[in-house]
Order: structure tokens, then C-alpha cells, then sequence
């Protein structure tokens, strides 16, 4: 069984007096910021002058600086920004003032993975991955509690990487819920896997496809977005609390006998073939060149797909129902 990391197993003094910067005040960016200095670290932010992320770090009590100054004045570099714009962030703004002894730090293995970042020896490197979106890692540390984190070590420069890498996932809220240790490979591939196949991907297109079967038969949308959707949150939040049998322990035995019976027909054997496949194309960087062209060429596709998808019947029928009704109360 692998070892969890917890509060008492990290040491925030390890960041004593060290100061550092968070560059990009994004979804994971103003929630690690803002946990970090909660948590007594030393923590300066860089955002893009003029973006509401901008206006967004001087309410939340920050000065945002530009990278290229974050980098200069920090000793711990945590990169936040979008993947695809760090390597040319960090060879335009960081790299150069990066010296020995730092340490560069990132949330998704992404561009150390695919070498679109080499960071020089004598830096530490590091990454420290929330298991959430980052919305959430800002509220639930709010509320005293964390999101579960990833670490891994890709260089130990100083010999203490690893006890930097468990106070800074102590500094964002990681050991109050657990942590446990992985690799760059491991964590960028098994992250862009869940990103597609399950999580996003492979969800959001079940979802549509579950509406579209039902209102295509002639049903009312706003009865196939409450069966198709709504209800999704709620089934996956039991899966979350306890597993699958927790799940199905509370549906009634109708429902569990289709879940037997049905599931292997909707994600069978061609489902499961196109999961390898898309595991082979990001272990081969295949994802990563298509993701990295794409936006070298202003992102044609992304836009078209994103563009469809947000012009989708469920979203008109999402819009209206949440509109009208009142909501479960998360607290
Ligand atoms: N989103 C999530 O929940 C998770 C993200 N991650 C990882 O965290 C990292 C950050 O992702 P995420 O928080 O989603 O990114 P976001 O896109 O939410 O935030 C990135 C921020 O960086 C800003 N930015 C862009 N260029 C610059 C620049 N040159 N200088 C300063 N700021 C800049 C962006 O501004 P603008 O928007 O104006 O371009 C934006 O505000 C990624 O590596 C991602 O894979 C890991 C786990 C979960
Ligand atoms: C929240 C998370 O970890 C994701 C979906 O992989 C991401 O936003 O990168």
C-alpha cells in the first residue's frame, strides 16, 4: 500500500524565509497564492497587468509584479500559468533569472515531461499537483480542510526537494487531506488520460449523448438534463464518499441491476480500445505535439468544438433549470 503524507510528515520551516512567487494568479494560482500566505509563507504573484486575474490579486491584498520580477525575487518559482504559454514564459521572463539553489515548481508535469522546459542542474524541481479543480482548493482550505495533492521530485539540486515539496503541499492545503508521491511521467500522463477519457472527455460526451438519446425520442429536455446530468453530481458524490458500492448501496435495486446490466454496453470493449488509444498517443507525446501545434496555429480547432459544445441544447435547458431552482445547500 503507498505511504500518504500528512500535516505532522511536512515542515513549513523548510520555507522559512524563503519567498515565493506564484506566476499566474489563475484557477490554481489564487488558491495556492492565497492558501500559502494564509498558511505564513512569504508569497509574491505575477499576473498579466490589465486581466481581470490581475484585478482579481489586488482585491484579494496582492501586488502583482511581472514574471520576469517574481522570478528575480524569488527563491521557489511555482509556474501556474496555462501549459501551453510556460515554455515561452519561462525562456522569455525566468529562466535567466533563476539561480543556484532555487527551486522551480510546478502543478502538471506537462512541460518538464515533454521537455518543453530544461531547467538548469543546480535548481530544484518539484511539483506539487492538487486533485481538484482549483476553485475548490481555495474553498475547502477556507473551511479548514484540503484538496488531496500529488508530489514528485524531477531534480534534488539541494538534497532537500522533497522536504520543500511536502511544506509547500502543506503551504496549499495537500497534508490536511493527504499526499501521496508520483513521477512527472506519471502524474502528466495519468492526468491527461483522466482529462480525456474520463473526467471531461469521456463524461461530457456521455452526457450529451444520454440527453440527445432522450430528447431525440421525444421526452422533455428538461426531464433528460435532470436524468442525464443533474443527477450525475449526485450519483459520482456517493462514488466519491465511499466507491461504487457506497453508490450503490443507497440507488434502489432497479437501478442497480441496470447498472449491472447496461454499463458494459454503453463503454464496451471499442470503448475501452479507444482508452488505449488515447493513452498511447499521450505516452508517445502525440496529445502533447496536437495540443502544442494547435495553439501555435491560433487554436482552429479547440475554438470550433468548444464553440459547438457551448451552443448544445443541454446548455440552454441547464441555464433555465438552475435559474429555477433552488439550489442544495453545499455547506
Ligand atoms: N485548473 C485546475 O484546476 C488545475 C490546473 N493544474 C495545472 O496548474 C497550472 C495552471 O493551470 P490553471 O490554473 O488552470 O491556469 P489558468 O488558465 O486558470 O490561469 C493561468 C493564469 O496565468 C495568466 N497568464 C498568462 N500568461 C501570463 C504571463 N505571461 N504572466 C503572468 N500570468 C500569465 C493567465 O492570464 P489570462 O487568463 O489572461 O491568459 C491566467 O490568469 C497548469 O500547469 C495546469 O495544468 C493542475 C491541477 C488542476
Ligand atoms: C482539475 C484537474 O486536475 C484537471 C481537470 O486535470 C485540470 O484542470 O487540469
Amino acid at each position: 500500500m503507498v505511504e500518504m503524507y500528512y500535516e505532522e510528515d511536512a515542515d513549513l520551516n523548510y520555507l522559512e524565509g524563503k519567498k515565493i512567487a506564484v506566476i499566474g494568479y489563475g484557477s490554481q494560482g489564487h488558491a495556492q497564492a492565497q492558501n500559502m500566505r494564509d498558511a505564513g509563507l512569504d508569497v509574491v504573484v505575477s499576473e498579466l497587468e490589465g486581466t481581470a486575474n490581475y484585478e482579481q490579486a489586488v482585491e484579494d491584498g496582492f501586488e502583482p509584479v511581472s514574471a520576469a520580477e517574481a522570478a528575480k525575487q524569488a527563491d521557489v518559482i511555482q509556474i501556474l500559468l496555462p501549459d501551453e504559454v510556460q515554455k515561452d514564459v519561462y525562456f522569455s521572463d525566468i529562466e535567466e533569472n533563476l539561480e543556484a539553489g532555487n527551486a522551480l515548481v510546478f502543478s502538471h508535469g506537462f512541460n518538464i515531461h515533454f521537455e518543453q522546459i530544461v531547467p538548469p542542474e543546480d535548481v530544484d524541481v518539484y511539483m506539487v499537483a492538487p486533485k481538484g479543480p482549483g476553485h475548490l482548493v481555495r474553498r475547502v482550505y477556507a473551511k479548514g480542510s484540503g484538496v488531496p495533492c500529488l508530489f514528485a521530485v524531477y531534480q534534488d539540486a539541494t538534497g532537500n526537494a522533497k522536504d520543500y515539496a511536502l511544506a509547500h503541499a502543506k503551504g496549499v492545503g495537500g497534508t490536511r487531506a493527504g499526499v501521496l508521491e508520483t513521477t512527472f511521467q506519471e502524474e502528466t500522463e495519468t492526468d491527461l488520460f483522466g482529462e480525456q477519457a474520463v473526467l471531461c472527455g469521456g463524461t461530457t460526451e456521455l452526457v450529451r449523448a444520454g440527453f440527445e438519446t432522450l430528447v431525440d425520442a421525444g421526452y422533455q429536455p428538461e426531464i433528460a438534463y435532470f436524468e442525464c446530468l443533474h443527477e450525475l453530481k449526485l450519483i459520482v458524490d456517493l462514488m466519491y464518499e465511499g466507491g461504487i458500492a457506497n453508490m450503490r448501496d443507497s440507488i434502489s435495486d432497479t437501478a442497480e441491476y441496470g447498472d449491472l446490466i447496461a454499463g458494459e454496453q454503453v463503454i464496451n470493449d471499442k470503448s475501452r480500445e479507444a482508452m488505449k488509444n488515447l493513452l498511447d498517443d499521450i505516452q508517445k507525446g502525440e496529445f502533447a505535439k496536437q495540443w502544442m501545434l494547435e495553439n501555435k496555429v491560433g487554436r482552429p480547432g479547440y475554438s470550433k468544438r468548444k464553440a459547438i459544445d457551448e451552443e448544445h441544447q443541454i446548455e440552454q435547458v441547464g441555464e433555465k433549470l438552475r435559474d429555477k431552482m433552488n439550489w442544495i445547500d453545499e455547506e
